[in-house]
């Protein structure tokens, strides 16, 4: 699991160590400079002689980068500095002037910003030590000028530097992860003590390139602010049967899904859940698609009996138009009776509350406030009309600035679990965020959301107790389906585009190749 903790959490975790005199500094700015001289040497074979250049800001960030550069100027590397600010790091400067490196004061010269650029673009490596933890809103001033001339050169010639950024891209949001300016995009972040909630999270998530943290030692304490699951996380409390289980132990899930117009949600998501383990699955929808689920899959159970979780929505219309219209298939009013059953409200029910994933038009069958146990599963749109419908002043393109926040406010309004998709799904719940990145960008084609609701209701269903118990537990369970949804794309065409009934019939395989691993 990578946890990321926020800038305030690090500063605290570091002023002990600081205080008692150790020196995070050097450990940083060495590790990033292996790191460096890792990648120089991966692709130019050596260090020496290798052209790295160095855009230094007004702090610590800044005196990271110098001291690494310090270090690649002692093993040969041609180093600039490029200084972007009258305050820097001057031990930092100090250092590289002495190992040899060079250094440009861009904050005097502003003229000379196209020379910079093209010695910076020409250049075998550049460290981004712009602005770190200690960013205060998007890069401004002679840091923010180097940024957009720098994009600007890697638009009109189709080549950019290899970018490594100093514990973040300089300019994203550090805790949120919005990128409100110009931010240079990393193809390698190294960050320092633990990773930064903007590192895991759209759209700054989308700019750090592949992130490695390195330890300091510090001692942070508390949640992290936002988690990404791992592939051993989801191996390690899989709920492998034995030969005591049976059906019920295994999970059975209640899927009301698909109209008769729309039939094919429901198969995907039947066929996912089957696919994903489900001790069962009973398709209670309209009879006419339960002909065609259980014609595609005949594992599936047209029938009524007791469920261990729900998946109410997927291809089901949404707005109460359709109901008027009929459009629904009824299944407006079969989705209502089955959260109202998941939330335990429905006498009669055996075995008392269940989870539920509820997508699609099942959103709009929502009480103001559901328990914690139900997971929206709405894309940005979706949660966007959902929010709208609650009075927030939303509009999409804020959702997807701001994901984290707007899944939070949706978790706030309604008590549910909320697992927003997206390149990067953010779920979000009583015990705090996941986002995570597992999917190729193929999985945006239709029926990928029908098959994650289905493989999150398999899984529901299997620890369903549990959740009901620890509500906690379903946006880490809501994250590890993410996971396996994302994993078994990739499986089934790497590299290439995917469809959705081809992923629910990977998930078996990236299943067993999680426990194996
Ligand atoms: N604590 C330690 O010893 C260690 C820190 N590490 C590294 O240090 C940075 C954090 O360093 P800090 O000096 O606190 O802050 P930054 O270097 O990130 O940036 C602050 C300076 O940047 C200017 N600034 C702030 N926001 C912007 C912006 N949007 N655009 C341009 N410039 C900005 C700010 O100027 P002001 O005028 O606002 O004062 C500051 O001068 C951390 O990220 C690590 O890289 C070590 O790694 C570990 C030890
Ligand atoms: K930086």
């Amino acid at each position: 699991m990578i946890s990321a903790w926020s800038a305030a959490d690090v500063r605290a975790a570091e002023e002990p160590l600081l205080v008692a005199g150790v020196p995070l500094m050097e450990r940083a700015s060495f590790a990033l400079a292996t790191v460096v001289a890792g990648d120089l040497r991966a692709r130019r074979r050596s260090v020496r002689g290798a052209g790295v250049a160095l855009l230094v800001g007004a702090g610590n960030n800044g005196g990271d980068a110098l001291h690494a550069g310090a270090v690649l100027a002692g093993r040969g590397a041609a180093v600039t500095a490029v200084l972007t600010s009258e305050r820097f790091h001057a031990g930092g400067r100090a250092a590289l002037t002495r190992a040899g490196g060079r250094v440009v004061e861009l904050f005097v010269a502003p003229d000379r910003l196209g020379a910079v650029v093209r010695d910076v673009a020409a250049s075998d490596g550049v460290l981004d030590g712009l602005v770190g933890i200690g960013a205060r809103g998007p890069l401004r001033g002679p840091a923010a000028d180097l940024v957009t001339a720098l994009r600007r050169a890697a638009g009109e010639t189709g080549a950019a530097p290899w970018v490594v950024a100093v514990d973040v891209p300089s300019g994203i949001g550090v805790d949120d992860g919005a990128v409100a300016g110009p931010v240079l995009p990393a193809d390698r972040t190294v960050t320092f003590g633990c990773a930064k909630p903007g590192l895991l999270l759209p759209p700054a998530a989308l700019l750090a390139g592949e992130v490695s943290a390195v330890d300091l030692g510090l001692g942070l304490e508390g949640a992290p602010a936002v988690r990404r699951l791992e592939a051993a996380d989801v191996a390690r409390s899989w709920p492998v049967p034995g030969p005591a289980d049976h059906k019920y132990t295994r999970g059975v899930v209640g899927v009301v899904a698909g109209t008769a117009t729309y039939p094919g949600a429901a198969v995907l998501t039947a066929t996912a859940a089957v696919r994903a383990g489900a001790g069962m699955v009973r398709y209670r929808g309209s009879g006419d698609v339960g002909r065609v689920v259980v014609g595609a899959r005949p594992e599936v159970v047209a029938a009524p009996g007791r469920v261990q979780s729900w998946v109410v929505g997927p291809g089901v219309p949404a707005g109460p138009e359709a109901a008027d219209a009929g459009a629904d298939d009824g299944q407006h009013e079969r989705g209502r009776a089955g959260l109202a059953a998941a939330a335990g409200r429905l006498a009669g029910t055996a075995g008392g509350p269940v989870p539920a994933v509820v997508d699609a038009g099942g959103l709009d069958l929502l009480d103001d406030r559901v328990p914690p146990w139900f997971v929206l599963t709405p894309h940005a749109g979706e949660l966007t009309t959902l929010l709208r419908s609650r009075g927030e002043d939303v509009r999409r393109e804020d959702v997807d600035a701001e994901p984290l926040r707007w899944a939070r406010r949706a978790h706030e309004l309604t008590g549910a679990t909320v697992l927003l998709k997206g390149g990067v799904t953010v779920v979000v719940g009583p015990g705090g965020a996941y986002a995570q990145a597992d999917g190729p960008g193929w999985l945006a084609t239709a029926g990928a959301g029908d098959v994650l609701a289905g493989v999150l209701g398999a899984m529901l269903a299997a620890r369903s107790a549990e959740v009901v118990e620890h509500p906690a537990r379903a946006a880490e369970v809501a994250a590890a389906a993410a996971l396996v949804h994302g994993r078994a794309a990739h499986g089934t065409n790497p590299g290439g585009p995917v469809a959705a009934l081809d992923v629910a019939d990977a998930v078996p395989r990236e299943i067993a190749g999680l426990l194996s691993s």
